[in-house]
């Protein structure tokens, strides 16, 4: 492992050195010589990460195996949703450079975690954060001398509403994506996917999760709920019978932190994508059923033809658009819930396999049996 100098380095090493040598005495000062040095320094650096969008679901998991396992984390974000010991926060926008380089000093790993809600369905903000931050982040990672940056894309960068089985990293991105999210989500892979330049000592990996799930999780567990208090989670999109993928939380961080270990200047993954999943892909309406039936809530059980709620839900977008200047209404089942709930959309990881060792480590079965035991106040009655 090699020690690239950039204009923090001094600084780095100046911190280093004071946090191997605490206090000048005569002991210390001999051990001083028992220490290779250089070999410490470049082992204590590459152990010094920054998690931007550490204090998100998915950002948060990530923080507490990476302390597990030794590094010492600096968590970078907007807000700041927990405190944790180890672990410095840095409070800003990525989209701010400066913010960003003070958070990035002597870290050599860097995880780009962070993007706006994909329910904001808020374009500027997607552009401003997902695009022009993803370029900022990757001219603040050239300056501080960070050498690895591993970014959280997503599966549905390749997804158009159309059945994907088995899907590789090769397909093609998606030319008409479900969403504003995806769209920007594609462009920022790109940017991220374009900047691996060994030369530059620069190296960089995108993980595309799909569907991730587990405790403290935003988004899934609690719209499910949500719509099924309303009492619309009766009805099956479809003959129910279409593969998906949900991904534990615990397998998308193992995953990130296995991407980043292996990101060496003569590993295959430089400048790739990869597909990480649970590897069992599950009926979407079996998944939802064991989350509701786990939770307390019946299970849904009556069919409805796929096209006639795509078109529904299609009218009611376009509602939703045409009068929101005069009423603010959010419908549940949007045309990319639908595609999302109605259609195949499951991908191979042996990419991730061959290239990296890959194999998840939380089952599909133990995994939903935690997230439910994680919600009790969402509990049916609760
Ligand atoms: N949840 C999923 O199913 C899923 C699937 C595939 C990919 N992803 C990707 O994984 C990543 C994490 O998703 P998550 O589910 O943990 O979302 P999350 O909303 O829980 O976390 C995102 C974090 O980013 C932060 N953030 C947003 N804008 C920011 C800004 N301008 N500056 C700094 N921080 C900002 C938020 O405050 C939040 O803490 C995202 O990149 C997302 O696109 C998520
Ligand atoms: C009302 C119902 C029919 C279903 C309610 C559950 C949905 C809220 C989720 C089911 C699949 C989920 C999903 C995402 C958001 C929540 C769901 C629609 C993502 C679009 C979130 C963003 C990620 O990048 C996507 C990914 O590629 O993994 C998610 C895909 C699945």
């Amino acid at each position: 492992s090699s020690v690239r100098l950039s204009p923090n380095s001094l600084a780095t090493l100046f911190r280093f050195l004071k946090e191997i040598f605490p206090v000048s005495s005569s002991s210390n000062r001999r051990n001083a010589f028992r220490i290779s040095s250089l070999e410490s320094f470049s082992a204590w650096s590459s152990k010094r990460c920054a998690v931007i969008g550490g204090s998100g679901f998915l950002g948060r998991h990530l923080v507490e195996k990476l302390l597990g396992k030794g590094y010492t984390v600096s968590v970078f974000d907007i807000r700041q949703s927990y405190e944790l010991p180890g672990v410095t926060f840095h409070q800003g926008d990525l989209c701010d450079k400066q913010a960003l380089l003070t958070a990035l000093q002597g870290v050599s790993l860097v995880f780009h975690c962070a993007s706006p809600a994909p329910a904001s369905d808020d374009k500027a903000l997607f552009q401003r954060v997902n695009i022009q931050g993803t370029h900022t982040v990757l001219q603040a990672c050239t300056e501080a001398g960070v050498q690895k940056v591993v970014l959280t894309s997503s599966a549905s960068v390749v997804f158009e509403g159309t059945d994907i089985k088995d899907g590789r990293e090769d397909l093609p991105y998606a030319k008409k994506p479900i969403d504003y999210y995806t769209e920007t989500k594609i462009e920022q892979e790109k940017l991220v996917l374009k900047a691996c330049d060994k030369e530059k000592g620069l190296l960089t990996v995108a993980i595309r999760p799909h569907g991730i799930f587990g405790p403290r999780d935003p988004q899934l567990v609690p719209i499910l709920v949500d719509t099924a208090r309303r009492g619309n989670m009766k009805f099956i999109i479809g003959d129910g019978s279409n593969l998906v993928d949900f991904t534990f939380v615990d397998n998308v961080v193992h995953g990130l932190i296995l991407s980043a270990e292996s990101l060496r200047p003569e590993s295959p993954i430089c400048g790739k994508a990869y597909h990480i999943t649970n590897d069992e892909p599950v009926r979407f309406w079996d998944f939802m059923s064991d989350i509701l039936v786990g939770l307390g809530y019946a299970a849904p059980r009556y069919n409805l033809p796929y096209t006639l709620v795509y078109g529904l839900a299609l009218l009611l977008w376009l509602l939703s658009l045409l009068l929101c200047p005069l009423v603010a209404f959010k419908p549940t089942f949007t045309p990319m819930r639908v595609a999302l709930a109605g259609k195949h959309h499951f991908y191979s990881c042996s990419r991730a396999k061959q290239d990296m060792g890959y194999k998840p480590v939380v089952g599909l079965k133990d995994g939903i049996r935690r997230t439910v035991e994680s919600y009790p106040h969402l509990r049916h009655g609760a």
